[in-house]
């Protein structure tokens, strides 16, 4: 039997079509995992360069052809190959998304079988909500950032009309912004989402885009109300159905093991090759001892920075483990001083990708240094470490903020790099506040498993989101 033969014919087709980007694609693969668990036909629309990445580095393809209903197709992002889908240059991504991308992905709609009943669509990628709309399909957003983020982004027009963007200069990064709702007494414009430092297309677009985010049939979020409760209520006085269904890592686990699968096989959809090494380096050390320092997939840094955090780690006289992903210092061509290639050859382990996922969940990990990128902000939610947050752009200043001011979850190094504070705040980390923040990441680690456990908020929003889903198709379900 073909593909077609083979789906079940009585469940609405989906298709689901992420940002073509790491840290949309990987929570987008766990929902796509769970949707077709609840039984859904799902086609899962991945650029080329994704697909290809996927292909080489992962078994994530062969994963869901136990799925009946699920296919993958592609669809050209319209960058060049060599292009770095790296640092701002990232952005760009937008612009041929618009113009080559979209007027294949309304034509691939209009002519794919069984037609689409409903699109899952990233809610960056406006290109969705408007094929949609000339189409007449239902459509379902899944912004992959945090509440707080996407409700910052959506406050973003009133911002303007108040006056408080743009922001003035440095002197003017620690006013505090009163326009967005549930954040008056601690964001400050520092902490707004990185593209807002700068009033270009770029934040017009994303203001436009969340603005869209609270029409259609409903917003689905990889968070949960423990978390993000508060921000939440203030969404939802302007978008009443908002599906909060994460930490969506942590569901899909718990969902595959209570269906009795085989215990839950850890699998990667990283773009780049995974150096599991570092799993056996972790076995020696003592539990707690090591701070694990990544800074996502699209984070770009110089060799100054590099060397700044280097020597902080070092000097800390703390282990650490530290991926340099493969572009992440564009200007490589400096020699490395020798006293960071002895402090490290004692208490460090460099890789240029880890099994992420895994790593935050091994005891001998006691800290983390992130870019605040949400997916690995919720993994460290869920592992209970706590974080110092060093973000590099978008909603990672938002984020940042949250984890330090509002969580009580670990340290902001907002807009800082220099390794005297590295080497302090690894310390205070790891040692004079490390009771606090064990703490309340504990806490917050338990709530996170009761969201996702039957009868929990994630739990609950995700059979609803499924039954909803299935109710658009009412010439199905008849
Ligand atoms: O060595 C590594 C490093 C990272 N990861 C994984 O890669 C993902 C990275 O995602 P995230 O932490 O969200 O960072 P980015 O890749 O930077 O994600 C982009 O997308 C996110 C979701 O929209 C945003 O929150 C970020 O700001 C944006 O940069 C996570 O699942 C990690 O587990 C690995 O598997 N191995
Ligand atoms: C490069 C960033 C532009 C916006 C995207 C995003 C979002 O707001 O959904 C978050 O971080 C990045 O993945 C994207």
């Amino acid at each position: 039997m073909d593909k077609e033969e083979q789906r079940p014919q009585t469940s609405p087709h989906v298709l689901i079509f992420p940002l073509p980007a790491q840290g949309h694609v990987n929570s987008m693969l766990k929902l796509a995992e769970l949707l077709a668990l609840a039984g859904l036909n799902l086609t899962f629309l991945n650029s080329d360069f994704v697909h290809e990445q996927l292909l080489r580095h992962t078994d994530v393809v062969s994963r869901f052809l136990k799925y009946a209903g699920f296919e993958f197709r592609t669809i050209p992002d319209g960058l060049p190959d060599e292009h770095p889908r790296a640092g701002h240059a990232f952005m760009e991504i937008f612009e041929t998304l618009e113009s080559i991308t979209k007027p294949i992905f309304k034509e691939m709609l209009v002519n794919m079988k069984p037609r689409v009943d409903c699109l899952l669509a990233d809610g960056v990628l406006g290109i969705a909500v408007d094929v949609a709309e000339e189409l007449g399909i239902p459509i379902v957003q899944f912004r992959t950032i945090s509440a707080c983020s996407t409700w910052a982004y959506f406050a973003v027009p009133d911002m303007i009309q108040a006056g408080e963007l743009p922001i003035k200069g440095k002197e003017d990064m620690d006013r505090l912004i009163t326009s967005v709702p549930g954040m008056e007494t601690f964001l400050r414009c520092r902490d707004l989402p990185g593209f807002c430092r700068v009033m270009d297309s770029t934040l017009q677009r994303i203001s436009e885009d969340t603005r869209k985010n609270f029409k259609g049939h409903g917003l689905l979020l990889n968070t949960f109300e423990d978390l993000e409760g508060d921000i939440l209520s203030h969404m939802r006085t302007k978008s009443p159905n908002i599906y909060t269904v994460g930490p969506l890592h942590l569901h899909l686990r718990t969902r595959l093991c209570d269906s009795n699968q085989t215990l839950f096989d850890q699998y990667s959809s990283s773009f780049y090759e995974v150096d599991r090494s570092c799993l056996s380096w972790l076995d020696k050390q003592p539990k707690g001892s090591v701070v694990y320092v990544s800074f996502g997939s699209l984070t770009v840094l110089s060799s100054e920075q590099v060397f700044e955090f280097w020597f902080g780690l070092v000097n800390s006289g703390k282990r650490f483990l530290w991926v340099l992903r493969p572009g992440i210092m564009p200007d490589e061509g400096k020699n490395i001083p020798v006293e960071l290639m002895e402090g490290s050859k004692k208490r460090g382990c460099i890789v240029s990708w880890a099994p992420q996922e895994e790593v935050l969940g091994h005891g001998a990990i006691g800290g983390f240094l992130t870019h605040s990128g949400w997916n690995s902000t919720l993994e460290s939610v869920v592992e209970g470490v706590p974080m110092i947050c060093w973000p590099y752009f978008a909603d990672q200043q938002i984020n940042s903020r949250f984890v330090s001011q509002v969580w009580g979850l670990g340290l902001d190094m907002k807009d800082l790099c220099d390794r005297h504070i590295v080497e302090k705040m690894v310390n205070d980390l790891m040692v004079e506040r490390r009771e606090e923040f064990l703490k309340s990441a504990t806490k917050m680690a338990k709530l996170a498993k009761e969201c996702v456990n039957v009868g929990g908020s994630s739990y609950c929003n995700l059979d609803r989101l499924v039954e909803d889903i299935r109710s658009m198709n009412f010439n199905l379900e008849k």
